[in-house]
Parts: structure tokens; sequence; C-alpha cells
């Protein structure tokens, strides 16, 4: 397989790829290596310029057409993603380091699901009759405009695609901007919606980082801006598009709970663990990286965990028997090393790994501390690596209240066999999904979202229609207008 993954051009604009060589060189490393397999530009005032236009001038038309023929075009994106999804998933594996065994199944399939999803719907939106005795209203579903869409480097097809698929079914423009340590995989969503008739200018990708991102969030003919990233970029683009009363979407970061009690299943808990700390290494803002045990199978719980990671397999992520990849980029792993590292000052029990990996690439091993308590800054700041802290309780109440105690509130999860527990436990919860029995599974089909400092507004299902198109009411008088005077 060739590691050069280099797209015909930078930005995707207006149904064609497009460069600026103005703009600043932006180049695609690999993480497990550290080989350079794409160099792009950033964009310019004009490219962002070029990307606004198209999108404002292609929306009318887009959402004159009926929504069976906009989620036909979105339901043809799905095919042709899942018919290339081996291609598709090699570029994502190159672009973010992350193992071909998840990236095949979790990240173009996961876009693919996106389009299916909205694409289905998009026939069915629309307004109600309001009667009013004699009188009647009707709401009428409108789209917002052009939306903008900002990208995280964790899941770059997913991401575009979890934006674009309600923007589009309800008759938005949209530009998206990646992340700019993950420019690649975008442009392919782009060129494929294109190819299954999307015209020219609904769906456009622009890179960049911050600035990029910023010019666009600024921009008057801007109608809604939804984020993928952390907490403190989703302040300033919160704040940003309330200057002109847009609307937003952020979905940022997070430091979730999962409380496993006695009489959980230990094994279940031990898989939904690693699914919920290791699984892209760590880089997953649902994360549960604060898990709770009852004191009385804290030991089992530890032992059975330490035995699991022995299977952790890390190599070359395209190697599909490689389950276990690197950082995405070396300020990343040096971010994670750095918690690893206040972990051990503060008096955290070290249960394995705790090092960066002795090979080429970004690699950081999987990780466990014990003994951690609510205070440490490892149980309080969002790490986004393969660094699990295990805290231990003994009552439901107490671990509810530590659960909640931090400002995220994106996910949470319980592991009982107590039915009427796992309930009160998940309504007790402050956190926008949470997971009894399972963790980190995010269907197209169910809302996702955070609260708190985590997050407003939901990505996925039908409430991500509600983020993505306005209603307008109009009154119907039907008998003779009375007035005071
Ligand atoms: N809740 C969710 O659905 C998810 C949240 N995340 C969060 O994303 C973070 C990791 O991703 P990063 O890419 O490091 O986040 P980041 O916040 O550094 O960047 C996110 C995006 O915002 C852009 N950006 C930065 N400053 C901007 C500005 N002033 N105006 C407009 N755009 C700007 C960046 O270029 C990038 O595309 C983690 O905190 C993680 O929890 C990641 C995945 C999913």
């Amino acid at each position: 397989m060739t590691r050069n993954a280099q797209p015909k051009a930078s930005h995707f604009i207006n149904g064609r790829y497009v460069e600026d060589t103005d703009g600043d060189a932006l180049t695609c490393i690999y993480p497990a290596t550290g080989e350079e397999v794409a160099r792009l530009h950033k964009g310019t005032p004009a490219i962002v310029e070029q990307a606004l236009a198209a999108a404002q001038a292609a929306q009318a038309e887009w959402a004159a057409m009926t929504g069976t023929e906009r989620g036909r075009i979105l339901r043809r994106a799905a095919d042709i993603i899942r018919e290339r999804n081996r291609d598709l998933s090699e570029l994502e594996t190159l672009d973010t380091g992350k193992p071909l065994q998840e990236t095949l199944v979790a990240d173009a399939t996961s876009g693919a699901d996106a389009l299916e999803y909205f694409g289905g719907i998009a026939a069915s939106l629309g307004g109600e009759h309001i009667q009013l005795g004699g009188d009647w209203a009707y709401t009428i579903r409108e789209p917002l405009g052009v939306c903008v869409g900002i990208g995280a480097w964790n899941y770059p097809t997913q991401i575009a695609c979890w934006k674009a698929a309600p923007a589009l079914a309800c008759g938005n423009t949209m530009v998206f901007k990646p992340s700019e340590e993950t420019p690649l995989c975008a442009l392919k969503v782009a060129e494929i919606l294109v190819e299954a008739g999307a015209p020219p200018g609904v769906f456009n990708v622009v890179q960049g980082a911050g600035e990029v991102g910023a010019s666009l969030v600024g921009d008057e003919r801007v109608a809604k801006v939804s984020l993928t990233g952390s907490v403190p970029t989703g302040r300033r683009v919160y704040a940003a598009a309330a200057e002109g009363m847009k609307h937003v979407t952020m979905e940022l970061g997070g430091k979730s709970p999962m409380l496993v009690f006695e009489d959980a299943d230990i094994d279940d808990a031990v898989s939904a663990a690693i699914n919920g700390n290791f699984y892209s290494s760590g880089q997953i803002c649902s994360n549960g990286t604060r898990v709770f045990v009852h004191k009385d199978v804290l030991e089992p719980f530890l032992s059975k965990m330490a035995e699991r990671l022995k299977g952790a397999v890390m190599g070359d992520p395209l190697d599909e028997a490689t389950n276990f990849g690197p950082m995405v980029s070396e300020r990343q792993m040096q971010i994670v090393l750095g918690y690893i590292d206040k972990g051990k000052a503060e008096g955290a029990r070290l249960i394995s790994g705790g090092n960066r990996a002795d090979r080429d690439g970004w690699f950081v091993e999987p990780t466990v501390f014990a003994d951690v308590t609510d205070d440490m800054t490892i149980a309080r700041e969002e790490i986004f690596g393969p660094v699990l802290s295990v805290l231990s309780f003994e009552t439901e109440d107490e671990a509810l209240k530590r659960a909640n105690a931090t400002p995220y509130g994106l996910s949470a999860g319980v592991f009982t066999k107590d039915l009427a527990r796992a309930h009160r436990v998940a309504a007790g919860f402050r956190a926008g999904t949470c997971w009894i029995n399972q963790y980190n599974l995010t269907p197209v089909e169910v809302p996702f979202g955070g609260v708190k400092m985590s997050g407003v507004g939901r990505e996925n299902a039908k409430a991500a229609v509600e983020h993505y198109s306005q209603l307008k009411t109009v009154y119907v008088g039907m008998g003779p207008v009375e007035a005071p005077f």
C-alpha cells in the first residue's frame, strides 16, 4: 500500500478541487512513522471567499429541490462511501494513525450511516397544521442557509458526515473546515457528494487552522456554526457566533464517569472500560476516563484489566492485526505523557503502561492508574489519550455525586444487574448520553451531545433536524378582522 496520500489539491469548492499556493504549507504526517504523506496549503482569504460565495450561490437551488431528491443524493453518497470503504479507511488511517481494524468499521461507515439516515428522512421533514377555531396556522420548516462545520482530528470522515448529512437534508449548504491535523478525508466526502449528484457549491471544504475557522465563523453570510473540538475553542467560537446571533452546535470535550457496581458483570465492565479508554488510543470525546469501581470488586477489576491489556497489539496501523495505534501528533503525545507524569507525581498507583512506547511514531502505552482520587489532575482534566483512571467508591449516592462533580457533561455509564438502580443512576447523571451495561456506542439513530461545558445542541437522530432548520409560522385569518376602534 502506498504511503502517498497527496490529494489533487487542498480545497474543494463549487464542485471541484481548488489550489492556492499562497496559503501556508500544511503537511500531513503518518503518525505511526513520522513520515510526510501529503502536503497541502491552508486557505487564504481568497479561498475562504470563494467557498462562502459558492455555498451561498448554491443554497436556493438546493433548498428548492424536494426532500426526496436531496435525500436520494445523500443515500447515493452513502452507497459510494460503503463501496470505497477500504480505500477511505486506509486514507483515514494514514491521516490519523488509527488502526485500519478500527477505521474499516467506525469512520467512513459511520459517515455513510449518517448520510443514509438523513437521506431517508429528508422527504418527511416539514411543519405542522394548527387549528385555531375558524382561523388556523401552519409552520414551514426552512433551512438556515449557509452552515459552517469545523472538525476535530479524531474522526475526520465521521465528523464531516455527521454535520453535512443533517445540514444538507434540511436544504442548507456547508463550508467544512477539517482539523489542520487531518485534512484529507473531508475532501473525499466532498468529491463523493458531487459524484452522487449534489450540485456544485452544496458541500465545500477549506483547509486551515484556527484563523481560517474564525474567518468562516465571523462572516455575515453564515447562519450556523457546528464545531467539534475542545472546550476552550468552543468558548471562542460560540462567542464569535453570538456576535452575529448565529445558530450553534457545540460538540466539545468530556471527563466522563463509568460506574461499576459490586453486582456488575466484571468482564463486561472491563471490556467497556477498554473500549471507553483505549479505542482510537483514547482520542474520543465521550470516553469514560474516570472509572469508579465499587470497593468490593476493585481488585478483581484491576487484575482482569491488567490481564486483558496484554492483548493490545501495537504495530503498523495499516496492518489489520494491529489494534492499538499512535497519538495523532507528536504534540498530542507530549500532552498525554505530561498527564501521565502528573498522575505518577500526585501519587496514583500505576497498574500498567505509563510510558512512550519504544518504537517509531507517537505511541503511548495503554496506561491504567489505580488509587486515583477526585482532586488529582488526571481525574479532573481531559487527557484525550490512553490513560484510564480507576477510583473506588462505597455507596450509590457517593458515586453519583462524585461522578457529577465535573464541569463536563458529555457521557456517563453504569454497570449493574440491578435494573432499578441502573435507571435511577442514569436519571441522576448530568450527561448528554448515558449507557447502561454498555459504553461508547453512538449509532446515528440516537441523539448525541453534551450538557454543561461539554456542549450545546445535539447531533444525529431526528433531534439534529431542529438544529439545522427553523420554523416559519403562517397565521391564516378566515373571518373578519376585529379592531377596538
Ligand atoms: N463532543 C464531541 O463530539 C467531540 C469532541 N471532541 C473534542 O475535541 C478536542 C480535540 O480536538 P482538537 O482538534 O484538538 O480540538 P481544537 O479545539 O483544538 O480544534 C477543533 C477545531 O477548531 C478549529 N479552531 C481552533 N480555533 C478556532 C477558532 N478560534 N475559530 C474557529 N475554529 C477554530 C481547529 O482548527 C479545529 O478544526 C477534544 O477536547 C475533544 O474532547 C472531539 C471529538 C468529538
